[in-house]
């Protein structure tokens, strides 16, 4: 069974289109990334999932409930740390995140909460005042809130924006091990690096529109290309090689490299063409250049 269907989900907002015919699914056990551009749709795709926002037309399961026709199970299955911080000053993180278990009519889930708690650093802070907690400990009490109910499918919409290492290395440590009990994650980021390190499916939105849907691996190696930069004595390059240049700086030359064997044949050229090799080093593209490429396409 597909975690979340998004089944040709539009969105209007009067005569703007925010969301045009989205369709795609997330895998139970996915680590799934959402990326593209502020503006993209992100938020108001995930508002859907949520049931806080109604598309225009098309239709959302959640664990195969539909969002809007079984609301209650699909709220259920799911939990999403919003990107704003919304909370009650008046309540403690404990008694915080005691009234979210109450919405879901949860009781007696006192050693989930001290888990949940402990796994975000928050054992320390679990008696103290919502408003006396600092904008990272308030994201912390975010995650927290959105995990009370054990959901088998969890949404981060930019969790991490503006929080400190230390939340961000506990925040994924975290997540991850969820991930390898089985809960499906789904990730909004604008650090391409957390994409690339922790998920294993990405789509990408560009206003409103599904631009790319692939395993992470698919994504890596299409488009850009990898480069090889070569340090030659003298500072020549081959003229046979000037076809394959990217560009020249004082680190040496750039050259394009479709595939490995092209290696040999650059080397080949560089040695006969009596230069010396004074350094080489290959460059793998990371999700932000392919990211970079794709939305300037
Ligand atoms: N309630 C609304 N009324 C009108 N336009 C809206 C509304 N909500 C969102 N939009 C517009 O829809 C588009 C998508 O917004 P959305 O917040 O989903 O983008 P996003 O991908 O989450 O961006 P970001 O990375 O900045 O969070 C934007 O152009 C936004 O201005």
């Amino acid at each position: 069974m597909s975690a979340i269907v998004f089944d040709g989900i539009s969105k209007q907002f009067g005569q703007f289109t925010a969301l045009n015919e989205i369709r795609f699914e997330v895998a139970e056990g996915d680590f799934f990334a959402l990326l593209g551009p502020n503006g993209a749709g992100k938020t108001t795709l995930i508002s859907i999932l949520a049931g806080l926002s109604k598309p225009s037309s098309g239709r959302t399961t959640v664990m195969g409930f539909d969002v809007q026709k079984d609301y209650r199970q699909a709220r259920r299955a799911v939990g999403i740390v919003p990107q704003e911080l919304v909370f009650d000053p008046f309540f403690t993180v404990r008694e915080t995140l005691q009234f979210q278990s109450g919405y879901f009519g949860i009781k007696n889930n006192h050693a989930w909460i001290d888990e949940i708690l402990e796994n975000l650093g928050l054992t320390d802070k679990a008696d103290a005042n919502m408003r006396a907690l600092s904008g990272g400990m308030k994201r912390r009490v975010m995650v927290a809130q959105a995990l009370v109910h054990k959901p088998p499918v969890i949404v981060l919409d930019e969790p991490t924006a503006g929080v400190d290492v230390e939340l961000r290395q506990t925040l994924w440590a975290f997540i991850r091990s969820l991930n390898q009990q089985g809960h499906t994650i789904v990730l909004t980021t604008h650090y391409l690096e957390e994409a690339e390190t922790l998920c294993n499916r990405i789509a990408m939105l560009k206003q409103g529109r599904l631009l790319a849907l692939e395993d992470k691996a698919q994504i890596m190696a299409r488009g850009a290309a990898r480069t090889v930069l070569l340090k030659l004595k003298p500072a020549q390059l081959p003229a046979t090689l000037t076809p394959l240049l990217v560009r020249e700086n004082e680190h040496g030359f750039e050259l394009k490299l479709s595939d490995c064997t092209q290696l040999e044949m650059i080397l080949n050229e560089v040695r006969s063409a009596g230069v010396a090799l004074k350094d080489v080093s290959i460059s793998q593209p990371d999700l932000e250049d392919i990211f970079v490429q794709m939305m300037s396409a």
